[in-house]
């Protein structure tokens, strides 16, 4: 064995620990500023302190502190021998140097440590300069080399300390506290201490500062896997728990009576939002729209009801009307109701109108999006909407239009993608009106049928044949259109 292998032993030193005194009785024999100094800091560590001192000698503070009841037990006259009964800590800070030692030798006889202010020799420990931060306590001893050295050492750590350091210390406390809950068991300790120490090492102390109860639950999740995720990770998570659980409060909430628009999306009950099928599960009445598939209410056990009319183009004012009946009565009673929509119900599933007409009756109305099949039916032919060098925007629009007009269309322009809701009806008309605005004859088009549903199907055609191929291959809707050059972008 080399002596090289192992550290060399400095000896003179003082063992330095973190002495425990919560509850423990701390004897403070004396009444000026050094007692006065012993009181707080013995106060800062939860020791139950005996103090004995004439009143005359008692500082102002310390008579302060008595008379809040800080002092668990105040002695009005001079040491007595018997004060050192039941004593685990003697502190002694008094002019009188020979009562002192002799209080010091009483000690050691009883095997009680004991610190003389001052007198090296009749101390069993020292003091030291320390600072304190909440839970953070530094410490500078020189062994009585230089106390007054050990003050300006500790003021210069302490200036140089970075910034919240005692708000990452708590927030670091708070997350050991929960991992200990978590996984209590003896065997999982290495795995415990390997995760803290991974987080205390890859976050910043700013970033650990910013631990709080939220955040350690989300944090919390990660443990089982034992990965060390980065905090905006963490911050995003539980940012989406809070609405999650405020939309939950919203929804659970039935007396006050609530209406949700929400978006069921294209048809595949997996492309609903999260969001919208917790709507769902907590509704007490879902008016739906006619276009929603059954499968989208598979786990759904409250009453549904479906619009009279199937869709925009044999809607009459009074199956708008009934709609509006059914969800008012709902609301009045109470209940929470979802008006639900295929696709998403500001894009062209006239949810403007609804959340208006709602709005005016005095209730709010809440939104939940859904994925429009103006996005989806082209993922489902294979179609980017945009695609470098072939299209950069998008145009949509409806098949249907408001009293049989079409939308007024701009002019073909090679880079745009057109989509078109409710293709089916007027597919020649439409025919027409994009080779009137300049589209080519042969352009690509494509007609997507129940889009993202078991029944999908996918139809070729070109704008000059877009009648043509709906009644050969007999289109039915609800169908998408989609036409532009970026429709054989995959395919070429
Ligand atoms: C750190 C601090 C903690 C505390 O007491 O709470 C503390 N002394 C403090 C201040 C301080 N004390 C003295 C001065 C005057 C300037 C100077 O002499 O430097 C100042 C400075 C001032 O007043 O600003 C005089 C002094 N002190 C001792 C002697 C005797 C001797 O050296 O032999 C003499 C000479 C008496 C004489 O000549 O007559 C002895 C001790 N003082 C200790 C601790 C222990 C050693 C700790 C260490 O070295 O690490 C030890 C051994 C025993 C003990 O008392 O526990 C506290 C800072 C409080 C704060 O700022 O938070
Ligand atoms: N004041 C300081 O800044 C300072 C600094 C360093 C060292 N010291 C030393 O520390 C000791 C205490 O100094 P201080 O300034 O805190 O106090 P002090 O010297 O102002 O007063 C002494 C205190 O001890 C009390 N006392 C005296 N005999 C007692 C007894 N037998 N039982 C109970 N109480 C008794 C007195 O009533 C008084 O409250 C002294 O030895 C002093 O030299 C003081």
């Amino acid at each position: 064995m080399s002596s090289e292998e192992y550290p060399i032993i400095r000896s003179g030193g003082s063992l330095l620990l973190a002495w425990r005194t919560k509850n423990k009785n701390v004897l403070i024999v004396g009444g000026g500023e050094v007692a006065t100094s012993r009181v707080i800091k013995s106060l800062e560590a939860d020791a139950l302190i005996t103090l004995v001192c004439p009143e005359k000698g008692l500082k102002d503070e310390l008579k302060y502190r008595i008379q809040q009841k800080q002092i668990h037990k105040w002695i009005n006259r001079e040491f007595e021998n018997s004060d050192l009964e039941g004593i685990d800590m003697t502190l002694v800070a008094i002019d009188d140097p020979i009562r002192s030692k002799e209080i010091c030798v009483m000690c050691r006889e009883r095997k009680i440590p004991v610190n003389v202010a001052d007198v090296p020799l009749m101390c069993d420990f020292y003091f030291m300069a320390e600072h304190r931060d909440g839970p953070l306590q530094i410490a500078v001893s020189t062994n009585g080399q230089g106390p007054k050295l050990a003050t300006i050492i500790r003021d210069r750590l302490a200036e140089n300390l970075p910034k919240g350091i005692a708000g990452a210390i708590k927030g670091v406390g708070l997350l050991r506290q929960k991992v200990r809950e978590t996984d209590p068991s003896h065997t999982s300790s290495k795995k415990r201490m390997n995760w803290m120490s991974r987080i205390c090492q890859q976050w910043t102390l700013e970033e650990l500062q910013q631990l709080d109860e939220e955040k350690i639950t989300t944090l919390m999740s990660f443990y089982e896997n034992d990965d060390v995720p980065n905090i905006s990770l963490i911050k995003e998570r539980t940012l989406q728990k809070d609405r999650d659980e405020t939309l939950e409060k919203q929804i659970d909430s039935n007396k006050k009576g609530r209406i949700i628009l929400v978006g069921a999306g294209p048809g595949d009950p997996e492309l609903m939002t999260v969001k919208a099928t917790k709507a769902l599960m907590s509704a007490d009445l879902i008016v739906s729209d006619r276009l929603v598939p059954p499968a989208i209410f598979s786990n759904v056990t409250c009453e549904i009801r479906l619009a009279p009319a199937k869709s925009g183009e044999d809607k009459t004012p009074e199956s708008q009307d009934q709609i509006q009946t059914w969800c008012l009565d709902a609301l009045n009673e109470g209940k929470t109701v979802i008006r639900l929509k295929v696709g998403d119900p500001f894009l062209f599933g006239r949810g403007g109108e609804e959340l208006a007409y709602f709005r005016d009756k005095g209730w709010n109305v809440e939104v939940i999006p859904g994925i429009s099949s103006a996005l989806s039916a082209p993922m489902a032919a294979d179609v980017p909407v945009t695609h470098r060098g072939l299209s950069d925007q998008v145009l949509i629009i409806t098949g249907q239009g408001t009293k049989g007009r079409f939308p007024e269309l701009p002019k073909y322009h090679e880079m745009r993608t057109t989509v078109v809701l409710m293709a089916v009806g007027k597919a020649n008309e439409l025919s027409k009106e994009l080779l009137d605005k300049g589209y080519p004859e042969n352009l690509p088009s494509v007609f997507v049928e129940n889009s993202n549903r078991p029944e999908e199907r996918i139809i070729p055609a070109t704008v000059s044949t877009l009648g043509e191929v709906v009644e050969k291959q007999q289109v039915v809707s609800p169908a998408t259109l989609i036409i532009g050059r970026s429709v054989n972008a995959l395919t070429i």
